[in-house]
């Protein structure tokens, strides 16, 4: 079957509790019939103390090694940003979604593309599909962000309206060409208010959004390159070696997730079983609402929320670069009926054009290869996953 695009969510009209038929999983589907599962204790990992060449450094080190050898994932603190730094790249998601439908449809994504406003790609007619709302947005490094967020064409009334708006409230030509060359980017959608309401003071709200995503992006490539380092120091080999695999095109997709509340919890799930295709995954949970579950020796646990901490999991990558000695965790979101949710995911990857495989140090005797080298893993992985397959089984040995 080709690929067809399901409704938002969001734009679900679900009465009396009946839901439509293709967002329930059935039996034996993992569906979730009970929200009150065990909490897993997540390691918290200290960034700063993981940073210091100290004896507590090195606990911090020995403590990153063994979770991400036992549950794959740590919550990560004292990161450097602030807690409301954290809540305004929170917000800029939320304020998406809060969005009349009309305008988010502009940032549509489109068949056989992953970017953008959408949902599930519809593949086959049984498959199940997951009780969220998406924005997937490449957002490292700037050269292969897609312009498709923003319109091609430089005299479309709208940009010409905001930069004279801009202009014409700031009276100040540096910041109007700063202005401008952030208005040329993509992420349009950060300047949704000001198409919606073109009042100047919202216009300054969307400057600072396309800011707060950028510098969210900035601190997470540098924490991307930190922990690889520190992954590979706390196996005892060359402190380069993962990074070495991810060459010059590594990129960032950020994905916000909207979890809108659902009538029957039991039956839906918000994301199904799944483990992620990158080399890690920074995770910004929701404040306050919980979801998230991990797999763990044959069980759901559930994430419990540890606020303003970023949940760093290993991917798929990562655990075949590091040759198992890193699991990347399957994972899945649970919906409730109450309240709606709103996590950001952002995924690391190497460049598609780079081999990966298990680093030679980590390969003897007594730990065979498990995984081949290959290229683009992400093409792999939705291969895969698309038949409901789990994608690293296709490149083990
Ligand atoms: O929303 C969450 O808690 C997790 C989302 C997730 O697993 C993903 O985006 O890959
Ligand atoms: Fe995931």
């Amino acid at each position: 079957m080709a690929e067809s695009l399901s409704k938002p969510v969001q734009e679900l009209i679900v009465s009396g509790g009946e839901l439509p038929e293709k967002y329930i999983h059935k039996k034996g589907e993992h569906a979730a019939t009970d929200v009150s599962y065990p909490p897993i204790e997540v390691p918290v990992i200290d960034l700063s103390l993981l940073a210091s060449q100290s004896a507590a450094g090195e606990e911090e080190l020995g403590k990153l090694r063994s979770a991400l050898g036992s549950c794959g994932c740590f919550q990560a603190i004292n990161h450097g940003m602030t807690a409301s730094f954290l809540d305004q790249v929170h917000e800029i998601g939320k304020q998406f979604f809060a969005l009349p439908i009309d305008e988010k449809q502009k940032y549509a994504r489109t068949i056989g593309d992953m970017e953008g406003y959408g949902t599930d790609s519809v593949l086959s007619e049984h498959q199940t599909l997951d009780w969220t709302d998406r924005l997937y947005i490449t957002v490292y490094p700037e050269d292969k962000i897609k312009l498709r967020f923003w319109p091609e064409n430089p005299e479309n009334f709208r940009s010409t309206f905001h930069i004279s708006l801009y202009k014409a409230k700031m009276n100040d030509d540096k910041s109007a060409k700063l202005f401008a060359s952030h208005f040329s980017a993509p992420f349009s959608f950060l300047f949704f208010q000001v198409s919606l309401g073109g009042d100047l003071v919202d216009d300054e709200l969307s400057y600072k959004a396309w800011e707060i995503l950028n510098e969210y992006t900035r601190n997470l490539s540098l924490m991307n390159e930190f922990l690889l380092k520190s992954m590979a120091k706390s196996l005892n080999i060359e402190e380069d070696c993962f990074l070495k695999q991810y060459g010059e095109g590594a990129t960032m997709i950020a994905r916000f997730n909207f979890y809108p509340p659902c009538p029957r919890p039991d039956l839906t799930l918000g994301v199904k079983p799944h483990a992620d295709g990158s080399t890690i995954t920074f995770l910004l949970q929701d404040k306050e609402v919980e979801g998230l579950q991990i797999f763990l020796d044959g069980q759901w646990f559930r994430v419990p929320i540890v606020p303003h901490a970023i949940l760093i999991n290993v991917g798929d990558q990562a655990e075949i670069m590091s040759n198992g000695m890193f699991k990347s965790p399957v994972h899945r979101v649970v919906t409730n009926s109450e309240r709606e949710r709103l996590t950001l995911a952002v995924f690391c990857l190497p460049d598609a054009k780079m081999e990966i495989g298990p680093v030679e140090e980590l390969v003897d005797e007594k730990r065979p290869r498990l995984y081949k080298t290959m290229k683009d893993y992400v093409a792999i992985y939705f291969e895969n996953y698309q038949l409901n397959k789990r994608p690293i089984d296709a490149v083990k040995i």
